[in-house]
């Protein structure tokens, strides 16, 4: 602060020249303090522009300045005093003033507020402005900045006692409020970038009661956080529409339930499964859809922790499903519950289809190689060597044995070591598909080929196994009519299609296999001639088990490793007496048999016993006569016969044999024999073979 002593009449001058001047400009505040007389009237009339504060002549000027503003609140910046001695007069337009001594002050007013509501006070319209977001900065019709709130500080980087009474072009030129008190146009919702904020700005001009322009005022918000939420927004709102279509396109039973347990969302496939519309079960207990059970949502949120497979039924058609559910917990505060149910009735329902398609078919890859097979003895040796060098041909291979000898062992060995190997391996067993349906599923059909077809046709096996290998297991089944199409896929390598005429070309290699004499059935006028000697390119035949006992051991060894595998056992051998027993069995169902035994033998013993003994045997006796039977007729020499009345008298020991085994059941007989029950009726006959077991 600036303190001149000066002559009275010259400072008299000055103080009424920088009155006059400062006036003009409403730049400054200009204090004039008086001792003595004064006309408050005039002075007070001064206040739109200027403040003047009127003290009391008992009072220090100094003590006035602090606590004498005319609007409570406002705060003075004195730039500099004069101090003036002596008498004297100031004249504002006509008015004259008398004075006796005082001090004329400038000062820069920091906050100076006029308003005509003088309910509200300055200080509480300046606490208003300032708790605002927006910033607001006022001009008078100068360009002086006379309002300028603590937001406009923090979003122009300027303090307020910097910017107050300053012209607004040089402080902020960018506020523009310059160009809008010479339009007169206001200029609304102006956007400027700077830097990263982004700003919105309504200028308007500030007209008096005549309509005059006495300022300007400019609010600028801060749009930048807006920005960012509405962004934030939309963001939140894509999400929502993705899980919302997730959801929604879900195969999966979804449910959710408020911290209420009542239902708050649930999906199509919800709807679909248990049968109810969406409003029907919206804000209902959980328990709306259940059948059978208890619900998971309601076990969820009383113990806080997820389940998972929990089997309900549910819905009118009582579907099974299995659901897993968890607490939704946000924030540490349980808010429902969610649960998802996998329909297993639908699973149920395909793995059974596929089992049986699989059954049919056992498409797919070869499982076995030689190395999975067993073969100790000559015969069998033999057999392994001839299946190796058909392994090495595209010949059609036929293999013949007992059933459970291993031919379909066999099949895949072949396979595995043919060219082909890397190529497809389908196997059909020709018993096990209906008669009516065997045709269409090797040859496959065209489009409309009969009702109940797909329309868009269907490959047959045959077409399926092309480039690979296709094994057509009990081949003597096969229907005589499927007998002449096949016998035409031997011949010509191609097929035809069910309601086709177009034949096309096939490249597969095939393995047949029967436990029929297909000699014999071919004299019964069951089998065509023509397609065995196709068939019949490189036969291989298995024999039996019982005529190659010595590979038992080996047999045995390999399938319990098998069963211990299956079985989650550690079984380490059998005892020589289960061994003989084994050894003395007639096997008449083959290795099968034997792995079916000793898996049964598995089943009786305690998981602390690790060797098979005869206690842990299924009964073998019934077979064990048999082959002693056998036995007796391989190797017994009688003497006193031809060769005709021993093979009669060992095939009647057969009969017999096989008769009791089975319990005198003629069909069952006639099937292990391999005979038909019409020869078996003609051999009973003949020996003279009746009445009720045992048959001597
Ligand atoms: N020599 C062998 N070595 C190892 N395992 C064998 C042997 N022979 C047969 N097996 C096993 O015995 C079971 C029956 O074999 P497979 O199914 O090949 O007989 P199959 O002659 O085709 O029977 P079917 O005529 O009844 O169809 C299979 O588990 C097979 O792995």
């Amino acid at each position: 602060m600036q303190e001149i002593e000066a002559s009275s009449q010259a400072l008299a001058k000055m103080a009424e020249d920088l009155c006059v001047k400062e006036l003009s400009e409403s730049r400054l505040g200009i204090l004039t303090v008086f001792y003595g007389y004064s006309d408050t009237s005039v002075l007070m009339s001064l206040r739109p522009a200027i403040c003047m504060f009127m003290m009391s002549i008992t009072r220090p000027f100094e003590n006035y300045f602090s606590c004498c503003c005319p609007l409570p609140g406002e705060e003075l910046n004195i730039i500099w005093r004069i101090m003036v001695e002596g008498v004297g007069s100031l004249r504002f337009g006509k008015r004259k003033v008398a004075w006796r001594g005082g001090c004329v002050c400038v000062a820069k007013v920091r906050k100076l507020i006029t308003s005509n509501d003088w309910s509200i006070s300055s200080r509480e319209m300046q606490d208003i402005l300032n708790s605002t977001h927006d910033a607001v900065v006022a001009v008078n019709k100068n360009g002086i900045i006379i309002l300028f709130n603590t937001a406009a500080e923090r979003l122009l980087g300027v303090a307020a006692w910097e910017a107050y009474g300053e012209y607004a072009r040089d402080i902020i030129p960018g506020s523009r409020l310059h160009n809008v008190l010479e339009t007169g146009q206001p200029e609304l919702n102006q956007r400027q970038e700077t830097g990263d904020a982004c700003i919105l700005t309504n200028r308007v001009p500030v007209r008096d009661e005549e309509n005059r322009i006495v300022g300007a005022v400019a609010v600028f918000r801060d749009m930048t956080e807006v920005h960012q939420l509405a962004e934030e927004m939309t963001c939140i709102k894509e999400m929502k529409k993705l899980l919302e279509a997730i959801i929604n396109t879900s195969q999966d039973v979804i449910s959710v339930v408020d911290d209420q347990g009542k239902i708050i969302l649930v999906n199509p496939a919800y709807t679909r499964l248990i049968g109810m519309r969406k409003e029907d079960v919206m804000g209902k207990p959980p328990t709306v859809d259940i059948r059978q059970g208890e619900s998971v949502h309601l076990r969820v949120m009383q113990s806080m922790e997820a389940v998972r497979g929990v089997p309900l039924k549910v819905g009118p058609d009582n579907r099974e499903v299995i659901i897993n559910a968890a607490p939704l917990i946000v924030d540490g505060r349980l808010r429902g519950s969610v649960a998802m149910a996998h329909d297993i009735s639908e699973l149920k329902f395909l793995s059974e289809e596929l089992a049986s398609v699989e059954a049919l078919i056992g498409r797919g890859q070869a499982r076995y190689t030689f190395d999975d097979i067993v073969a100790q003895g000559p015969a069998m040796q033999a057999a392994v060597e001839y299946a190796c060098r058909a392994a090495l041909t595209p010949a059609t291979v036929l293999l013949t044995g007992e059933s459970g000898t291993g031919k379909e062992l066999f099949a895949h060995a072949i396979h595995s070591a043919s060219q082909r190997r890397y190529r497809r391996f389908v196997r059909v067993n020709c018993a096990a598909i209906p008669e009516t349906l065997l045709e269409s599923e090797l040859f496959g059909y065209e489009a409309g080929a009969f009702s109940g077809a797909l329309k868009s046709g269907k490959k047959g096996l045959f077409e399926e196994a092309d480039g690979g290998t296709l094994f057509l297991d009990e081949i003597g089944e096969i229907p005589p009519p499927i007998q002449v199409k096949l016998l035409r896929v031997l011949q010509e390598r191609e097929i035809m299609r069910v309601g086709s005429v177009r034949a096309f070309d096939l490249d597969l290699r095939i393995i047949a296999a029967t436990n029929k004499n297909l000699e014999d059935e071919i004299k019964k006028g069951s089998f065509r001639k023509d397609l065995y000697y196709r068939l019949n390119v490189f036969p291989i035949n298995i024999p039996p088990l019982r005529q190659r006992i010595g590979d038992l051991p080996e047999l045995a060894r390999h399938l319990l490793t098998k069963l211990n595998w299956e079985y989650g056992r550690c079984v380490q051998g059998i005892t020589d007496d289960a061994a003989a027993l084994l050894a003395e069995y007639g096997w008449p169902g083959n290795v099968r048999e034997l792995e079916n035994v000793l898996g049964r033998a598995l089943i009786n013993m305690h998981f602390n016993e690790y060797t098979i003994m005869v206690s842990h045997l299924p009964p073998l006796t019934a077979l064990t006569r048999l082959n002693a039977e056998r036995k007796a007729t391989e190797t017994t020499v009688l003497p006193c016969c031809t060769l005709a009345e021993t093979m009669e008298q060992a095939e009647r020991r057969a009969i017999t044999g096989v008769l009791t085994m089975y319990g005198g059941n003629r069909a069952e007989t006639a099937r292990h024999l391999n005979v038909s029950l019409r020869t078996l009726y003609y051999k009973l006959e003949k020996h003279g073979i009746t009445g009720s077991p045992p048959f001597v």
